[in-house]
């Protein structure tokens, strides 16, 4: 994974003054939201503003559209409609992978997302993550718990297995994934501690619904400082170990292997990429 996926923020299409404002807010990329934050009176028109907003320019910010269910009385007119336009559709609810092949079958040509969020979901991740088209899967922590007749827990106690099970299925396929949103958009602190638990978990970064979000799930899904330096002393102990004949280096008390010095390469080509998008 080299696109930076740190931060990931929701815009509800109804809200046109917000969708113009993320075009210069520091967020790797946007889902543009027709579903579960638009009301049925609204969606007709947020399609409308949907469409002129996409027309604009959000610099290297990956555009993806979250459509209606296809099982709703918009979905596949919203697939139709942002078939081009984004960079991809992301499909709610996704359950089998005969919900991607229903919304391939309709947009032939564009990426797919999949917003992982049911009980059936978590139980067919691999087979959801395996699908040819798709490109990235969400967490979709709200509606989880909503099925699991779960409580929200600071630890997320409840929500480990499906986060687990989707992570495994995302890493097996090569895919992106990003963590679930963090509701209590005023508090730093509790949002500072779940995205340090998505990113020790392995997520590529974190889905947002607030502006004030941003900063913090970047810094915590982007590598430090320390890391780089970590990486960059890892590389050259092994290239040292190497000339001398060795396979394994030690730095700072800990063996280095060529598996860690793919890891450190990755980092190093990760903090590249983000160099290179906010210059
Ligand atoms: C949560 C909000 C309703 C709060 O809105 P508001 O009260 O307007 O916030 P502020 O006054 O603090 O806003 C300050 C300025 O920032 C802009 N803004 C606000 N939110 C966004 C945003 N998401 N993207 C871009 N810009 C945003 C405001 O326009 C203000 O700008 P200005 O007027 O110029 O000062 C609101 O933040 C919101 O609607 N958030 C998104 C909610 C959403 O999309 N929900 C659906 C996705 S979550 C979900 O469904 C997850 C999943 O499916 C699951 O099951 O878990
Ligand atoms: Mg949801």
């Amino acid at each position: 994974m080299t696109r930076p996926c740190r931060s990931v923020l929701y815009i509800p299409a109804a809200n046109a003054r917000a969708m113009d404002k993320a075009r210069s807010l520091p967020a790797d990329a946007i889902i543009f939201d027709l579903e579960d934050a638009v009301t049925p009176a609204e969606k007709p028109a947020a399609r409308v503003l949907l469409a002129q907003a996409l027309q604009q320019d959000y610099g290297g910010r990956l555009r993806i559209v979250r459509i209606n269910g296809l099982d709703s009385a918009w979905g596949a007119d919203d697939a139709r409609a942002f078939a081009t336009g984004a960079d991809a559709v992301l499909v709610p609810k996704a359950s089998r992978p005969e919900d991607l092949d229903e919304v391939a079958a309709l947009i032939p040509d564009t990426p797919l997302w999949a917003m992982l969020e049911t009980a059936a979901g978590m139980l067919n991740a691999a087979q959801i993550a395996a699908h040819p088209r798709l490109q990235g899967m969400v967490m979709g922590t709200n509606d989880l718990a909503k099925e699991l007749n779960a409580r929200f827990r600071a630890d997320r106690l409840p929500m480990m297995a499906g986060l687990g099970l989707c992570l495994l299925a995302a890493r097996a396929h090569g895919r992106i994934i990003v963590d679930g949103v963090f509701n209590a958009f005023k508090d730093d602190e509790g949002l500072r501690a779940e995205c340090e638990q998505g990113r020790d978990m392995g997520f590529d970064g974190k889905t947002l619904i607030h502006p004030a979000q941003l900063a913090i799930a970047n810094a915590v899904f982007g590598p430090s400082e320390a890391e780089i330096d970590l990486a960059r002393r890892q590389i050259s102990a092994h290239e040292q170990a190497a000339a001398q004949g060795l396979g394994v280096a030690v730095l700072d008390g800990r063996i280095v292997e060529n598996l860690h010095v793919v890891t450190a390469r990755a980092t190093l080509a990760k903090a590249e990429a983000i160099a290179k998008m906010t210059a």
